[in-house]
């Protein structure tokens, strides 16, 4: 039985990961970390479901008052960094799929990882099909070295580019050389209008209601198209991944960025 604390439990993905804890038969939902609700259930709470299972507002209290193995971040990038960073002092393994944290920020808690030797785990996107697009546009990059990743999510996202855009250009970065791209005198005529560079690519974030989470990439060579492209059309997309990362992470002792490295 693997005991674990949720965080965010209110949250599109919070939500989703306590129903999926909850109907797992090796799982148990000992506790979750909300910013609201301090000292009542997810019962007392509507729209959750109805479990005798206690909320915390502070980390630290909810740490001391259960016995848990693992949590799972599904928060806000700030809040987010703090839980996974107090969750590997306190030898609790981080399960964590919050985005927006710095590239700074994930060095230093896989150090702190290593340092404290706890098996964590932080993933961009759980969804399989979103890893085996990152896959194939790492493949692809190799010899299409001209790309450009547009990410598309709903208007309520916090961060951009998105975490799986990043953790895409991080992986396309692997396998080419630094290539600057586009046309060596190209100038914005209106600020933005090229998107975010990374490595010399570009990096394109669509906000709009009605979407979930999409992301296309696109490579170009001389007379052909090449278009590699994911659709998250619902959130139970990234509940495998979560159940996967929560029962690999007992057995780790070290830190893991992105679900590839565990697939
Ligand atoms: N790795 C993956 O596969 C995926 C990752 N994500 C990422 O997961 C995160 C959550 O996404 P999503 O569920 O859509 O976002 P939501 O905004 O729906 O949920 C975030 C939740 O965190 C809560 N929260 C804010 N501060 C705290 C705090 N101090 N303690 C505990 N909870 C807090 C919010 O509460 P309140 O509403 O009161 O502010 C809210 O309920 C994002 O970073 C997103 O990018 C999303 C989908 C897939
Ligand atoms: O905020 C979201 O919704 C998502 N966030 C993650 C990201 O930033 O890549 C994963 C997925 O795209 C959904």
């Amino acid at each position: 039985m693997i005991n674990i604390i949720i965080a965010g439990p209110r949250g599109r993905m919070g939500a989703e990961a306590v129903n999926m804890v909850s109907n797992e038969e090796n799982f148990r939902l000992v506790a979750c970390l909300d910013r609201k609700f301090n000292g009542k259930t997810l019962k007392d709470v509507e729209g959750l479901p109805d479990v005798n299972v206690p909320i915390f507002e502070d980390i630290e209290e909810c740490f001391h008052a259960v016995d848990a193995d693992v949590i799972v971040d599904l928060t806000i990038p700030e809040v987010g960094y703090l839980h996974t960073k107090t969750a590997i002092e306190h030898h609790i393994r981080p399960v964590v799929g919050t985005t927006g944290f710095t590239s700074e920020q994930i060095t230093e808690l896989e150090l702190l990882a290593k340092e404290k030797g706890i098996g964590s785990i932080i993933a961009p996107n759980f969804a399989v099909g979103a890893v085996l697009m990152m896959k194939f546009s790492q493949m692809a990059a190799k010899y299409l070295p001209d790309v450009e990743i547009i990410e598309k999510h709903h208007d309520n996202k916090l961060d951009a580019p998105s975490g799986t855009a990043v953790k895409t250009a991080e992986l396309i970065r692997e396998s080419r050389d630094y290539k600057k791209q586009g046309h060596p005198n190209e100038k914005e005529t209106i600020n933005g209008a090229r998107g975010a560079e990374f490595d010399g690519m570009r990096i394109h974030s669509v906000r709009l209601p009605g979407l979930v989470a999409h992301q296309e990439v696109i490579f170009g060579g001389a007379g052909q198209i090449l278009s590699i492209k994911h659709d998250s059309l619902d959130r139970s997309s990234f509940m495998d991944g979560i159940k996967l990362a929560v029962e690999k992470v007992m057995g780790l002792d070290k830190f893991v960025y992105g679900l590839e490295n565990i697939l």
